[in-house]
């Protein structure tokens, strides 16, 4: 009887996952957002003319709001003063917003020449509408996990998060495969509006979820609160913490090196590997396509067998290895790009699924929730400036293709050339020898020197876990 009275939504499995797929539809979706413009980089430039510098300055913005105005660390205070309903919701609004801004910047038609602060006007509202869908992109990020702990906590919660982790992947690839082919079917503001029309679904699986957590708020108000609200002090304990901080650089370190690659990879894939701008997203789709199956299944073997240091520190070397080959020159056979993307998928499906359990074995349960916000943080700072270095660098090491790319399109418009039809012709250019190809392997040093910092990060947290006894080599379930 009294167990009949005590039981709450969240003891039903099935309640449970619906709530796991509900939330993690909704990343999906904005996972999906977050590449759509990915595989669109060569047809970007050369249909509106984008240097390097401005493809890293619009795919950069990620951090622009979330770093420098701490609107991370702010989402982390607004979800553990506001509560999961308001942080979800005001999330996805935040998402919509910044997604209808960036649909306007390919949708208007900014005067040739025209400037905002010194920037060109499209990748200046672009930029504005990414910094802002990524506030929202953010802070849904750390609701759902938070909300992963609160249906999960004591249950399956690694398969939950692996599960949540395997459903965001699968929006990446739907974006680097649907994305090129959408642009080309319609436009490439069309691509953008599929992907905003999409938020407003996740949003929606938000409320439904809101109406959920309604419920089980109710059945589970006489129980104390499960997680201390959020305290400025609480950072104090965090940033003593060695073992924290190696986490978070090696967070930094691997994801600067994995994310950006979304960004870059299509760009590699026409200039270095000779595909077809049409297609170019769909090597590089095979990354999170790989992930979707290993990231849980990595989860559960560190779950029953531990091995989390050494498990982050082989992702680190596999992701060297994977650099190195795309650096190399020599390689441009098609299928050494699949090869590399699969050891890359196997990578980055690694990583994740040892470092974001391993957090709680660093950081005690009461300082959780701001320790994963300052993580992100931490992260942040590099998915903003490795794009703009990387962007910086390809244009120095290529002098004289954007203002050949740019004269030719002038060109074209002047004659009169519809814009839909502008990018072929330049890529007929290229082909010809008329407009040279980017050349990426300075570039690819960049995140040749991240991987390998990464790595030797990996082996600081292991050598600190030895010395702390985390127990990052043990086993997540205990016997
Ligand atoms: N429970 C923690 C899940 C973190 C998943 C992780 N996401 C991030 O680190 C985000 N801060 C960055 C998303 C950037 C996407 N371009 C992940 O592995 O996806």
């Amino acid at each position: 009887m009294t167990d009949a009275i005590k039981k709450t939504l969240r003891d039903s499995a099935g309640a449970r996952w619906f709530v796991l797929i509900l939330v993690s539809v909704t990343m999906l979706i904005a996972y999906t957002f977050m590449e759509v413009l990915s595989p669109l980089q060569t047809l970007i430039q050369s249909t509106y003319g984008w240097s390097g510098t401005d493809w890293g300055l619009v795919t950069g913005a990620q951090g622009y709001l979330n770093v420098f105005a701490f609107m991370l660390i702010f989402s982390g205070i607004v979800l553990d003063k506001m509560g999961i309903k308001f942080t979800a919701i005001g999330s996805g609004l935040v998402m919509i917003f910044g997604a209808i801004v960036k649909y306007y910047a390919f949708a208007h038609n900014f005067e040739i020449g025209s400037t905002i602060i010194g920037i060109d006007s499209r990748v200046f509202v672009s930029a504005t509408g990414f910094a802002i869908f990524c506030v929202g992109a953010e802070g849904a990020g750390i609701t759902v996990s938070r909300i992963i702990v609160k249906w999960f906590k004591g249950r399956e919660m690694a398969l939950a998060m692996g599960t949540e982790m395997a459903l965001a992947r699968l929006g990446s690839f739907l974006a680097l495969f649907g994305s090129p082919r959408i642009a080309d079917a319609f436009s490439i503001p069309t691509a953008v509006l599929v992907g905003t029309i999409a938020l407003c679904i996740g949003l929606i699986l938000f409320i439904v979820y809101c109406l959920m957590d309604v419920r089980l708020d109710k059945q589970i108000e006489d129980e104390a609160e499960e997680e201390e609200p959020f305290k400025i002090s609480d950072l104090g304990v965090i940033i003593k913490s060695k073992g924290f901080w190696y986490i978070a650089i090696l967070c930094l370190l691997f994801y600067s090196a994995v994310f950006p690659f979304y960004k870059f990879s299509s760009g590699l894939m026409v200039n270095k590997f000779g595909i077809d701008p049409s297609t170019a997203g769909d090597i590089p789709s095979i990354l999170p396509f790989g992930t979707i199956l290993l990231t849980p299944l990595f989860g559960f073997i560190y779950d029953k067998y531990g091995k989390g240091a050494s498990i982050m520190i082989l992702g680190a070397v596999l992701l060297v290895i994977v650099h190195t080959i795309f650096y190399i020159p020599a390689l441009t056979a098609t299928w050494v790009a699949i090869f590399a993307v699969v050891l890359l998928g196997i990578a980055f499906s690694l990583v994740p699924s040892a470092m974001w359990p391993s957090v709680p074995k660093i950081i005690p349960d009461k300082q959780l929730g701001s320790a994963y916000a300052l993580i992100f943080y931490v992260q942040n700072i590099g998915l903003m400036l490795v794009p703009i270095l990387l962007g910086v660098v390809l244009d120095k090491t290529n002098p004289g293709v954007n203002e050949k790319t740019e004269s030719a399109i002038l060109n074209f418009r002047a004659e009169g050339i519809p814009a839909n039809e502008i990018s072929a012709k330049v890529q007929a250019l290229r082909e010809a020898g008329d407009i040279p190809m980017f050349d990426y392997s300075s570039t690819w040093l960049i995140f040749v020197g991240l991987t390998i910092l990464a790595t030797v990060f990996g082996f600081l947290l292991k050598a600190e876990d030895r010395k702390k006894g985390y127990g990052l080599e043990l086993p997540n379930i205990e016997k």
